[in-house]
């Protein structure tokens, strides 16, 4: 196996996975990036990082991207003698918008395009970035842009895609939550009654998300998650609730603590010290950028 010395450089969206009663299985894709730009070199691993988690992230064979990277050269048979990465990172960390499903999905993305030859195939590359990531929402929807719906079958994780063009503002807190954390705090069980009410609700959401925009409120109540992950997250809590109870659809982001809504113009729900930003649904997924 040979590979092309780049450099190439790939953006990959940020996501908001559960949105409310679809845990673990639905995703959107949204209109903040991290780009990476990856080169081989003849020997040694170099690391630069600007922007989110560039005070965090390891800078060796542990950062997550080169960690996808060397997980899809394995696969493919050969690793790179070396690699130089730059990060350039708008997503946070541990907010709730899929900072680490980005970055999976971004190394496995930029092994693809270094391989002089034929990569992974889709499935095979979403395969590996759910096994990677745990659970296949975020990815799914990292990976192919718009609103994700992804299920396992057996092992093999499935996905399908559609188009949505949801106006979206994130309510992101100054203090992160880390995703294994709030699935921690989930319960083993749930009462029927709440599995079936979630059923309902989520299937309502997919119909409110593809232009039913006034089912939003209806479709996004959740009895899976949230209310089990509020005592990690109380503040996200009680503005997603106060939004709700004025008749906006609001959720909280993946694991939290990032509260979504679905709707513009809320920039007087800002509590003191966070960040705002209004999103678009990003439709093309993660993606060699080519200058
Ligand atoms: N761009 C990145 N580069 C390297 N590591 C990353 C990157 N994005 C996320 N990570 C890793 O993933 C962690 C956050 O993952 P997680 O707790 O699942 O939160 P999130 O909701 O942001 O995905 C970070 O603390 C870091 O270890
Ligand atoms: N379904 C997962 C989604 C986690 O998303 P993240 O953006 O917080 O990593 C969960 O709710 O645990």
């Amino acid at each position: 196996m040979s590979f092309i010395a780049g450099p190439v450089t790939v953006r990959t969206p940020a996501s908001s996975a559960n949105l409310g009663p679809g845990f673990d299985a639905l995703g959107l894709a949204l209109s903040l990036y991290d780009d990476v730009t990856a080169e081989v070199l003849s020997s040694g691993l170099e690391i630069d990082v600007v922007g989110e988690g560039s005070d965090g992230v390891p800078k060796d064979e542990t950062h997550l991207i080169v960690r996808a990277m060397y997980a899809a050269f394995d696969l493919l048979g050969e690793r790179p003698s070396g690699l130089r990465l730059s990060c350039i990172n708008a997503i946070p960390h541990g907010r709730g918008l899929g900072s680490s499903a980005a970055a999976i999905v971004a190394g496995i993305t930029l092994a693809n395009a270094l391989v002089d030859g034929d990569g992974l195939d889709g499935a095979a590359a979403f395969q590996l970035a759910a096994d990677l990531e745990g659970h296949p929402d975020n990815v799914a929807a990292a990976m192919f842009g718009g609103l994700t719906i992804a299920w396992l079958e057996g092992e093999a994780a499935q996905v399908e895609r559609l188009d949505s063009a949801v106006e979206v503002t994130v309510f992101i807190p100054s203090e992160a939550v880390s995703t294994e954390k709030a699935r921690g705090l989930l319960p083993e069980t749930v009462s029927h009654a709440d599995a079936s009410a979630n059923a309902g609700r989520a299937a309502l959401l997919v119909r409110a998300l593809t232009g039913a925009p006034h089912l939003l409120l209806a479709a996004t109540e959740d009895r899976l998650h949230q209310s089990y992950r509020a005592s990690a997250m109380s503040d996200s809590y009680d503005l997603m609730s106060s939004l709700r109870a004025d008749g906006i659809a609001a959720t909280i982001s993946g694991a939290g603590p990032t509260v979504l809504a679905f709707a513009r113009g809320l920039g007087d729900r800002l509590p003191e010290g966070w960040a705002l930003h209004e999103l678009d649904v990003d439709l093309e997924g993660a993606h060699v950028v080519v200058t």
